[in-house]
């Protein structure tokens, strides 16, 4: 549990899948960890519905983004109602990654609706030509090289 009582710190949420590491998660991270103490909330297997599900199980993913020098504390989202980490975690900042698809002010409304103040921004991207930045593209690639 996140102790919020009177305290100043600058606390910042990022969030996503990530299944199986590359640089691009490593480049959201740190782009968001620039603004406070960072707290990332790992999407449940059972949440990962707009994708194939992730291969490495939840808690393996929470312990391997926990790792990176960027993050202070991951946690594993809830099963049913995202802001109940958000609500936990009372961050200053959420930070969306640059192609993730929600709304940011339906977010931020969302946010207010609960009495959180926070605000909503969105990182960039890490891209290269030849670069497995995108968990999907390593995934074709390993189908395609060893298969
Ligand atoms: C503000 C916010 C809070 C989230 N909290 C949770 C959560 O508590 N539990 C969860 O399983 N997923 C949570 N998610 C992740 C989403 O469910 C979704 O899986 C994720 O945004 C997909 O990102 P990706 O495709 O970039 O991996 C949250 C997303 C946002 C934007
Ligand atoms: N190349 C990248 N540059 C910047 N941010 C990235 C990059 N790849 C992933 N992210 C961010 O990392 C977070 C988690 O991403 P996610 O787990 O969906 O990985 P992914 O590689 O995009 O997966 P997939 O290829 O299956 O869509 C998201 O916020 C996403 O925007």
């Amino acid at each position: 549990m996140t102790s919020t009582d009177g305290d100043d710190t600058q606390r910042v949420v990022a969030q996503g899948t990530f299944d199986i590491l590359h640089p691009g998660h490593v480049h959201y991270l740190q782009e968001a960890a620039e603004l406070g103490e960072l707290h990332v909330i790992v999407a449940r297997r059972e949440n990962v519905t707009h994708k194939p599900k992730p291969i490495v199980p939840d808690e393996q993913r929470r312990r391997l983004v926990a790792s990176l020098d960027p993050v202070d504390e991951a946690h594993l989202g809830d099963r049913e109602d995202i802001f109940v980490p958000i609500e936990r975690i009372q961050p200053n900042v959420i930070v969306l990654g640059h192609d993730q698809d929600h709304d940011e002010d339906a977010i931020a409304d969302a946010l207010a609706e609960r009495g959180i103040d926070c605000e909503v921004m969105r990182a960039s991207a890490l891209e290269g030509n030849e670069a497995l930045y995108s968990t999907g593209d390593i995934i074709d690639r390993i189908c395609d090289e060893r298969c």
